[in-house]
């Protein structure tokens, strides 16, 4: 890693210096391998053990989830005498997914070690309710929960005792929010309390039988009015973290004497700019300065071939590649995961079918929302430990999930708003590591690089060309010379056949392939607000589609029942008076 790299990222201080207790310094130097702590964790953590409420604003893969849990791990371990697994939970973790679920509570597991009589835990949706419940009755410290699980389970576990808690954390909290999940926060939010008087005693130690002082913690790599809201009705007088302070207080002066007066205290007038400031909605986002961001203009009809491609060459290029692939719907992982295991190859026809190999030579793993519990966690769990590897997934593995070692992030389908692009590359050059990002972009839909420079994200163009130029041809190679355009190029031509034959002979990935196919043009149906002007089904060539999924037919054969369903949909709106919205009709995955 370069030295300004590390400048940017890691702090010049120790974390004892911080105020962490010296045997959870240990703990983070021994067992974790971390040696001084991150920018955002210098400058939570002191915060975090002031007992002050927090919300804190950093670029991905900074070391967010460090940043809240040792000082509340020191808090703990500070009670006298020393709590016990009977008193219920002391600290409440809430996260979107499953995923990050799980993950929080690998780390917690390994930070905890030597603090065996604090018990981390976690509840959510996929596991057994009946274990969840005893394991909720003997008792968890700290607890990380998806939010419908844990409100079925204040709602349903009467042993689940909590009257001790004193901290909430929301860790990617714009995403619980964009999930949906509003309701249940504010539910969870009335069983447990929603704000309380923040502080710790003097001393700064916890008696066990103490009145529990709440205290809240919020965090997000990016922004938006719905952040806000929950910032307000959660948080106390909070410290902010990452946070433009000169575009506030600049905005905040520009409007003081129309707001200041009916607002209330100038904390509350920070958290109503918030959500409504460019730092939010327009302005730049935090990307690691590391990451390289390229776009690729593919032609509708040939984004399959193109793909497929540029994964064979990465891994050609470099032994160890770990790459994910961002799909808009769940259909699309399936089949492109059972294509591209299954899928073989033998460039020379001459050559016996018999002597086809893998086209792709590396594991592909998928994950998305609609697989079962088990499936996700050996996804999760292999793909981790993998060297080399590709993961299909939907936007359930774009938040907080932390892969080591992911070299390239490809966006096969537009993330949409511009802040789930933020958090899709964010799984890639993470904590000042390399990294790459490619977003496919088909040429109708180029304006979408604009919509991203609003935020400050800037892409060149990948020599796509070059690329497809370098893989080798049976006999075709002065036909390269003539070509016109992508779809023309010897190379595409081919393989674009040879996909279309193995397809033709598969028939329940053919199936996998016509699913695929109706539910992508419903997702890209759904884009909402200004991007409806850039994908525009209309201006989509439905043959073409069914070309990237490998597919001959025409799209009134295959796409018939999607076409009829369609109409349909839109007929039932207009007699609602209703405008069609991206989440009515793809609605996100919940964790
Ligand atoms: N002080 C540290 N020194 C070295 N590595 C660290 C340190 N703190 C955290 N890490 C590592 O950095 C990586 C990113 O951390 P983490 O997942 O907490 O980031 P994040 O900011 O929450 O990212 P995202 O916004 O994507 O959720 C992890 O692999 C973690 O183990």
């Amino acid at each position: 890693m370069a030295k300004k790299k590390q400048e940017e990222i890691f702090a010049t201080c120790s974390f004892s210096s911080l105020g962490l207790l010296p045997a959870l310094c240990d703990q983070l130097r021994d067992k974790m391998g971390f040696q001084v702590p991150t920018q955002v964790q210098a400058k939570t953590i002191p915060v975090v053990l002031a007992g002050r409420h927090v919300l804190v604003n950093a670029a991905t893969g900074t070391g967010k989830t460090i940043a809240y849990l040792a000082p509340i791990i020191h808090h703990l371990h500070l009670y006298h005498p020393r709590i016990d697994r009977a008193a219920g939970t002391y600290a409440l973790v809430l996260v979107p997914t499953r995923e990050l679920c799980l993950q929080v509570h690998e780390i917690l597991h390994k930070l905890l070690h030597r603090f065996f009589w604090i018990v981390p835990g976690y509840v959510m949706g996929g596991e057994s309710r009946s274990k969840e419940k005893s394991r909720l009755r003997k008792g968890i410290s700290i607890l990380v929960a998806t939010p419908g699980r844990l409100l079925d389970h204040l709602k349903n576990t009467t042993s689940f005792v909590h009257a001790n808690l004193r901290w909430i954390i929301f860790d990617e909290a714009d995403r619980i929010l964009e999930l949906g999940y509003g309701k249940e926060i504010e539910e969870i939010l009335g069983f447990l309390g929603s704000r309380k008087d923040g502080g710790v005693s003097e001393d700064n130690t916890f008696s066990k039988h103490s009145k529990p002082q709440r205290q809240n913690l919020l965090l997000s790599a990016t922004l938006n009015e719905k952040v806000n809201h929950l910032a307000k009705m959660s948080l106390e007088n909070p410290v902010m973290i990452g946070i433009d302070e000169t575009k506030l207080s600049t905005e905040l002066s520009k409007r003081s004497v129309k707001h200041l007066k009916s607002i209330g205290s100038n904390v509350d007038d920070e958290l109503e700019l918030l959500g409504k400031l460019p730092n939010c909605s327009e302005a730049d986002y935090n990307l690691p300065t590391q990451l390289i961001q390229r776009y690729v203009k593919v032609p509708c009809g040939s984004r399959l071939v193109i793909l497929l491609s540029i994964l064979r060459n990465l891994n050609e290029m470099e032994a160890s590649q770990k790459v994910v692939v961002f799909f808009s719907t769940c259909d699309a992982v399936d089949f492109h995961h059972s294509l591209f295991s299954e899928f073989e190859w033998q460039s020379d026809p001459k050559i016996e079918l018999h002597q086809k190999k893998a086209f792709l030579k590396c594991k592909t793993f998928r994950l998305h929302g609609n697989m079962e519990q088990e499936g996700r966690r050996t996804t999760f769990q292999g793909f981790k430990t993998e060297k080399s590897a590709i993961l299909l997934c939907t936007d359930v593995a774009a938040r907080g999930l932390d892969f080591p070692n992911v070299t390239c992030i490809i966006q096969y389908d537009s993330p949409g708003e511009a802040s789930e692009y933020v958090h899709r590359v964010g799984r890639t050059a993470r904590i000042g590591g390399k990294g790459e990002a490619l977003l496919f972009l088909q040429p109708v839909e180029v304006d979408y690089l604009q919509d991203l420079q609003k935020h400050g994200v800037s892409l060149k163009e990948y020599p796509l060309l070059k690329v497809i130029d370098s893989f080798p041809l049976s006999n075709q190679r002065h036909l390269i010379k003539k070509f016109i355009s992508i779809e023309m190029h010897p190379w595409v031509l081919t393989l674009q056949k040879s996909l279309e034959s193995f397809l033709s002979s598969e028939s329940k990935l053919k199936q996998q392939a016509k699913d695929a196919f109706c539910s992508w043009i419903r997702a890209y149906t759904a884009h909402r607000g200004e991007l409806k002007r850039i994908f525009m089904v209309k201006k989509l060539h439905l043959g073409h589609v069914a070309k990237s999924f490998g597919l001959r037919d025409q799209p009134s054969l295959v796409g018939g029942s999607f076409q009829t369903q369609f109409k349909k949909r839109k007929k039932e709106q207009k007699q609602r008076g209703q405008t069609k919205r991206r989440k009515s009709l793809g609605k996100p995955e919940r964790g």
